[in-house]
């Protein structure tokens, strides 16, 4: 029998499955877009038991599928076709193949639970055990992002949840970056779905001047309507990137047959209403009272929409956002919690592209000068008139926020 502070498993080093050329243009990147798998090697590779089905029916789909993935629009050819700027989609190439990464890494089982993520040798010390603390993965997520920037020569300052502060990578970078590379991570051992969230503006030129340390702070904290594009990866039963570039918000879902982020959401529009409130309701006794009324006459179907709403929480802010963005509804976390610049503001942007609002319960979201890197604000976030209709209740952000256990 193994010791138990021996792992199960030895970890590999993480998956170079999805390569990545090392060319630095659009068109480079476009010319080598990878084939399909053709059916029979991605029936045989995926799933054995598949090759034993051969009904007409199945072929026929198997082929269709392969002439969709063949057809369908990649993120790049996407950004191609709208006339985007080299360099945005040098950087985008970049970010969408640290996702691909960390999708495989968050789905792996090498990386199955803290003992054997911390025996995978993340080269730091053991941690993630409170409620708060880093957990492994976040620690792998934030490299690979780190690492993939770089590369990049895109960047000139990334600035991530997980660092104290923000990381100046080069001095001609057109670009900051500003992350949350792992999302949801307290939950990772659980399998609940998990997000990695970006916020792309412009470097300053005008701060060029200044002392390194300066220039990186003060870059990082541009308000959200400087944004250039933001982006959140879903890491769930699909993986699903969705961005904007101010004009709509659109969703690309991973192919694995190909490696490629295809267009699957052209143009997302939240519905005006929902008909779903997503929080975590256990602090209802800390509510003040604005949020409390709210809550309750939704339920009731007492509010303008004059139907019973229902709950849901995943209490990982990606997935109840990406469900929110699909269906309606509002998605909030009244007390503050979560942070202006990694994820208020770029998840803000993209409601804001598909129709929606964000809002902190008395001001837009976007319009919020930050004022330190990692401040943490109540977040509201969700179809128009759900939105309206919470925000009339005046009295809804969480004053009291005591140090919750889980
Ligand atoms: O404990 P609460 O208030 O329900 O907060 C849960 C929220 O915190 C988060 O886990 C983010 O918190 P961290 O940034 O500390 O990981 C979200 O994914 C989730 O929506």
């Amino acid at each position: 029998m193994q010791s138990s502070s021996q792992p199960l498993l030895t970890a590999p080093p993480l998956s170079n499955r999805y390569s990545f050329p090392a060319t630095a243009n659009l068109s480079s990147f476009l010319r080598r877009r990878p084939k399909p798998l053709s059916s029979s090697s991605s029936s045989s590779s995926l799933t054995p038991t598949r090759s034993t089905m051969s009904s007409a029916t199945n072929t026929s789909s198997s082929s269709s599928t392969t002439a969709a993935a063949a057809t369908a629009q990649t993120l790049l050819e996407f950004m191609s076709s709208n006339g985007s700027r080299d360099d945005l989609a040098v950087l985008v190439a970049h970010l969408q193949y640290a996702c691909k990464r960390i999708a495989c890494a968050v789905a792996s089982p090498f990386f199955g639970s803290s003992a054997v993520r911390n025996a995978a040798g993340t080269g730091r010390p053991s941690s993630g055990s409170g409620r708060d603390d880093p957990k492994p993965l976040d620690l792998v997520s934030n490299d690979i992002i780190l690492s993939s920037l770089r590369s990049s020569g895109k960047v000139a300052v990334l600035a991530s949840e997980e660092d104290e502060v923000p990381v100046w990578m080069t001095d001609h970078g057109p670009f900051v970056v500003v992350t949350d590379p792992l999302d949801g991570s307290r939950n990772i051992d659980a399998s609940i779905p998990t997000g990695t969230i970006f916020g792309i503006y412009n470097r300053l030129a005008e701060l060029d001047h200044l002392p390194v340390e300066e220039k990186a702070q003060l870059n990082s904290l541009q308000s959200g309507t400087s944004l250039v594009a933001a982006a959140y990866v879903l890491y769930s039963s699909a993986t699903i990137m969705c961005i904007s570039f101010g004009s709509g918000t659109h969703a690309f879902t991973l192919d694995h047959s190909t490696g490629e982020f295809v267009l699957t959401h052209p143009c997302i529009q939240i519905p005006p209403r929902g008909q779903i409130y997503s929080v975590n309701d256990a602090r209802y006794f800390d509510w003040p009272d604005g949020l409390r009324r709210y809550i309750d006459t939704v339920r009731q179907g007492k509010g303008q929409l004059p139907k019973k709403y229902s709950a849901r929480y995943i209490c990982s802010l990606v997935a109840d956002f990406h469900r929110t963005l699909i269906y309606g509804g509002v998605v909030m976390n009244p007390r503050d919690h979560l942070r202006l610049v990694y994820e208020a503001n770029p998840l803000s942007y993209l409601v804001e592209h598909a129709g929606g609002r964000g809002s902190d319960g008395k001001t837009r979201i976007l319009s919020i000068q930050p004022v330190k890197l990692h401040q943490r604000l109540p977040l509201f976030m969700g179809s128009l008139e759900d939105m309206h209709e919470l925000e009339s209740y005046d009295n809804i952000q969480q004053k009291v926020n005591p140090g919750y256990e889980v």
